[in-house]
C-alpha cells in the first residue's frame, strides 16, 4: 500500500515528504524496523519511541508516525507523518495494511477479570463447530485457524494483533474469539478492531498496580463496550453482559443511559430478567449440567467443567456465539464436548487417594471461587499451593492469602513469577494476609508442590494455583522453564505408596463402616490406569477423563440430602456438589473416583498437628 493511501485511513493526520513510496509493514519497535516499513513512535510507560526514530530511520523505515514535529535536518530527508495520538495511528495503519480483518471476521471481545481466556476457548470451540474454522486470540496461544503458537500477551501490541487477524482471514476462518486485556484497551491495541459483540465476564480486584484504582480500571472496561458504537463497520454491535456481577449490573445501566440504542445489550447470569437465563444447576463430578432459559426456549447444557464460575463462562460464550450469529442449539451441542482450557482447573490425577489440581487462579477472586468449588468436593482436607506475581499488583498479596486460608485445611505459600522483587519479600506481604497459621512458607515451587503431594493422604485434594498453563518462571535475572503440571505429575509419581501402620488401621475401617457396599471401590481409584501409577520409569502423562455426558448426570442426586452447609457456611441448596455422593453409584465399576479415603473425623486440627511430622517424614524420605 503506498503511503498517500495510507494517509486516507487517517484523516486527522498531516503528512510530509514523498507519500509515493510503498509502505511494507508497520511496527512501534524500533529494533524490529526492517526496510520500506513505517515506525510509529509511541511514549511508552518505560521509554518513548520518538527517542529510537534515528535508529528505525537508519534501519531503513519509509515513513515516521510522532507526536513531535521533525527537527529541520530530517524533515528534508523522510516522510513525517503528525498525529496527535500515534497509538491510534499505529492500529488504524496496521488494521489497514493487513486489510482491515477484523471487519470481514465475526469478531466477539471478551474482557472482564477472570474468565477471559476460558471463554474465549469455548467460544472458539463453538464458532469452530459451526464454521469449521475459527481464530482464537489470548493469553495462552493464538490460533490462526491453521497453526497455533504460544502468545506475548493477553492483547498483544496493535501491529501484532492486526496481522494475527490478518493470517486468520487469510486462512479461511469466519470469526474469531479474542481476549480483550484491560492494558490492551488503555494502551489502545485494541482501537482499529471492529468487534460484533464484547462480552463483559466479571469484575473484581486486579492491576491496581496499573490502573491505580477499582474505579479507574472499570472505566478502562467501560471504554471498550463505549467505544462499540463508534465503529463504522458493524451494524449494531452487541454488549453481552454478566448482570449478576455487580459491576456488570453497573455497566448495564450506564451504557442504556449513555447510549441508548446504539448498542444492543444482552445479559446473562442466574437473574430473573437475564436474557440468557441460567437455572437448576447440578454439579456432577465429571462436570455440569444445567438449564438456560433464551427467548422461550429451553436448552439443557451439559459441560466437561466443574465450578459455578464456569457456569458463567459457559453463558457468556453461548450469548456471544448468538451475538455472531451461532444457534444456542448449535453452541450448547458442541459445548458437551468442550476441550480442556490448559491450567484452568485441570486435574492432573489421583495417586494413594490425592488429588491434584493446577489452576490459574491469580487474583482473590478466582482464588476463592477455586478453592470453594475444590471444597464443595469434599475431600478430607484441601492443601492449596499458591504465590503471587511480582511487579504486579501488591494490594491483593494479603487478599488472596485470606481467601485460601479461610478456605483451605493448608496453605503452602510459595513463588509465582516473583520477577524483579524478592521471592521472601513477597511471601511476606502474603503472610501478612493470612486467616489460619495452617500454613508453611516454602520459597521453592518445585519443592512446595512435592511438599503439598507428599504431606497429603487419602482423600485429600492438592490445589497448585497461579500458573496454570504457564511453562516458566520469571525470577530476576532469568527465565526457567518450569510447568506446575509436569513437576505435580512427577510429585504425584514419586509419592511413597503408604504402608498402613497399626495406628491407621482403624481409620480404614471407620471408612468401611461408612459405606461397606463400596469399600472395594476405594482401592479403585478413577484414575488409577494413569501413567503416574506406572513404576517402569515412564514420566507420567495426564490423561484427560474420558467424556462427559454419556451417561445421565441427572440419576446421581445427593443421597443423604439434608440441609448440607458448603464450604463458606453458605447453604446452597440443592446447587451443592458432594464428590463423595456423586459417584457412588458409578455404572462403570472399578473407574471411580473418589475422595473419600482418609480420616474424615479430622479434617482440620488432624492436619495442623501433624504438617510438621509428616514433613519430617518427607525430608527423611529424600535424605
Ligand atoms: C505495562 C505494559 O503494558 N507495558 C507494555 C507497553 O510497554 P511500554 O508502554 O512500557 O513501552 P516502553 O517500553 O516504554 O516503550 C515505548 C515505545 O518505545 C518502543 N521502543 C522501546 C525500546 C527500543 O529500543 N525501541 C523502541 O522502539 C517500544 O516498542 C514502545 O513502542 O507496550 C509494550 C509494547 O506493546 C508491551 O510489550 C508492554 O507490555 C509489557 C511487556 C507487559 O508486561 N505487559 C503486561 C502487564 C500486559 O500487557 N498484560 C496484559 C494482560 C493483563 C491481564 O491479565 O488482564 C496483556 O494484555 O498481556
Ligand atoms: N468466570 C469466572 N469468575 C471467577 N473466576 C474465574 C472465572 N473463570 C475462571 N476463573 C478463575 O480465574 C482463573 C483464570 O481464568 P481465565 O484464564 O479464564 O481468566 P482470564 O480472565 O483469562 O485471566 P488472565 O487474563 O489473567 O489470563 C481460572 O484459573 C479460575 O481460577
Ligand atoms: N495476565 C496476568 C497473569 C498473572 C499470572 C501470574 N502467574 C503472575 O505472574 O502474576 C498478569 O499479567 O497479571
Amino acid at each position: 500500500m503506498i503511503l498517500r493511501e495510507l494517509l486516507s485511513h487517517l484523516p486527522k493526520a498531516v503528512a510530509s515528504g514523498n507519500l509515493d513510496h510503498v509502505a511494507k509493514g508497520v511496527t512501534a519497535d524500533s529494533r524490529k524496523v526492517k526496510p520500506g516499513m513505517v515506525f510509529v513512535a509511541i511514549r511508552g510507560e518505560e521509554s518513548d519511541g520518538h527517542k529510537y526514530i534515528d535508529s528505525a530511520l537508519k534501519k531503513g523505515a519509509v515513513a515516521i508516525v510522532a507526536e513531535a514535529a521533525p527537527d529541520a535536518d530530517t524533515s528534508e530527508k523522510v516522510v513525517w507523518i503528525h498525529s496527535n495520538d500515534t497509538r491510534v495511528a499505529l492500529a488504524t495503519i496496521a488494521s489497514a495494511l493487513a486489510g482491515n480483518p477484523s471487519a470481514q471476521l465475526r469478531t466477539v471481545g471478551v474482557t472482564g477479570t477472570n474468565g477471559k481466556t476460558t471463554t474465549t476457548f469455548l467460544l472458539q470451540h463453538i464458532m469452530k463447530q459451526s464454521w469449521t474454522r475459527a481464530g482464537l486470540l489470548g493469553t495462552i496461544t493464538v490460533d490462526d485457524g491453521v497453526e497455533r503458537t504460544e502468545a506475548t500477551h493477553t492483547t498483544p501490541s496493535a501491529d501484532i494483533l492486526q496481522s494475527q487477524l490478518g493470517a486468520m482471514v487469510g486462512n479461511g476462518c469466519r470469526g474469531v474469539a479474542m481476549e480483550v486485556s484491560s492494558h490492551g484497551i488503555e494502551q489502545k491495541r485494541i482501537a482499529a478492531v471492529q468487534f460484533d459483540a464484547a462480552i463483559f465476564t466479571n469484575f473484581s480486584q486486579d492491576h491496581l498496580d496499573y490502573h491505580g484504582s477499582m474505579a479507574a480500571y472499570f472505566e478502562v472496561k467501560k471504554a471498550f463496550f463505549a467505544s462499540l458504537p463508534q465503529q463504522d463497520g458493524k451494524k449494531k454491535p452487541v454488549a453481552v453482559i454478566n448482570s449478576d456481577d455487580l459491576y456488570g449490573a453497573k455497566l448495564v445501566k450506564e451504557l442504556g443511559e449513555e447510549f441508548g440504542d446504539a448498542i444492543h445489550i444482552v445479559t446473562y447470569g442466574m437473574g430473573a430478567h437475564c436474557d440468557f437465563k441460567v437455572t437448576k444447576i447440578k454439579q456432577q463430578v465429571r462436570g455440569t449440567e444445567f438449564q438456560l432459559d433464551n427467548r422461550g426456549k429451553s436448552y439443557l447444557v451439559r459441560t466437561p467443567f466443574i465450578g459455578r464460575f464456569n457456569v458463567y463462562n459457559t453463558l457468556a460464550a453461548i450469548a456471544g456465539a448468538a451475538a455472531a450469529g451461532i444457534k444456542p442449539r448449535d453452541a450448547v451441542k458442541a459445548l458437551a464436548e468442550a476441550p480442556q482450557v490448559p491450567g484452568r482447573m485441570e486435574l492432573i490425577g489421583t495417586r494413594e487417594g490425592v488429588t491434584v489440581f493446577v489452576d490459574y487462579a491469580h487474583t482473590p477472586d478466582a482464588l476463592q471461587n477455586v478453592c470453594a468449588t475444590l471444597k464443595d468436593l469434599g475431600p478430607n482436607k484441601l492443601i492449596t499451593v499458591f504465590g503471587c506475581g511480582g511487579d504486579r499488583d501488591k494490594i491483593k498479596r494479603p487478599l488472596m492469602a485470606a481467601v485460601a486460608s479461610e478456605i483451605s485445611d493448608l496453605c503452602l505459600i510459595t513463588s509465582d513469577n516473583p520477577r524483579s522483587e524478592d521471592p521472601d519479600a513477597i511471601i511476606k506481604q502474603i503472610e501478612a494476609g493470612m486467616k489460619s497459621k495452617a500454613y508453611r512458607p516454602i520459597p521453592d515451587r518445585d519443592e512446595a508442590i512435592r511438599t503439598a503431594v507428599n504431606v497429603a493422604s487419602k482423600g485429600d485434594i492438592v490445589l497448585i494455583a497461579g500458573k496454570g498453563h504457564e511453562l516458566y518462571q520469571e525470577l530476576a535475572d532469568e527465565k526457567v522453564l518450569f510447568d506446575d503440571r509436569r513437576v505435580a505429575r512427577w510429585a504425584l509419581k514419586d509419592k511413597p505408596v503408604a504402608e498402613l501402620d497399626e495406628e491407621e488401621k482403624p481409620r480404614e475401617r471407620s471408612y468401611d463402616n461408612f459405606d461397606r457396599k463400596d469399600s472395594s471401590d476405594f482401592k479403585r481409584d478413577k484414575f488409577s490406569g494413569d501413567k503416574s501409577e506406572r513404576r517402569d520409569g515412564e514420566r507420567p502423562e495426564y490423561q484427560r477423563p474420558e467424556k462427559y455426558g454419556e451417561r445421565r448426570v441427572g440419576e446421581q442426586g445427593d443421597k443423604r440430602g439434608g440441609d448440607r452447609r458448603d464450604s463458606r457456611g453458605g447453604d446452597r441448596g440443592g446447587e451443592r456438589r458432594d464428590f463423595r455422593d456423586g459417584d457412588r453409584r458409578d455404572d462403570r465399576g472399578g473407574e471411580r473416583r473418589d475422595f473419600r479415603g482418609g480420616d474424615r473425623r479430622d479434617s482440620r486440627g488432624g492436619d495442623r498437628r501433624s504438617f510438621d511430622d509428616k514433613r519430617k517424614d518427607t525430608n527423611n524420605e529424600e535424605k
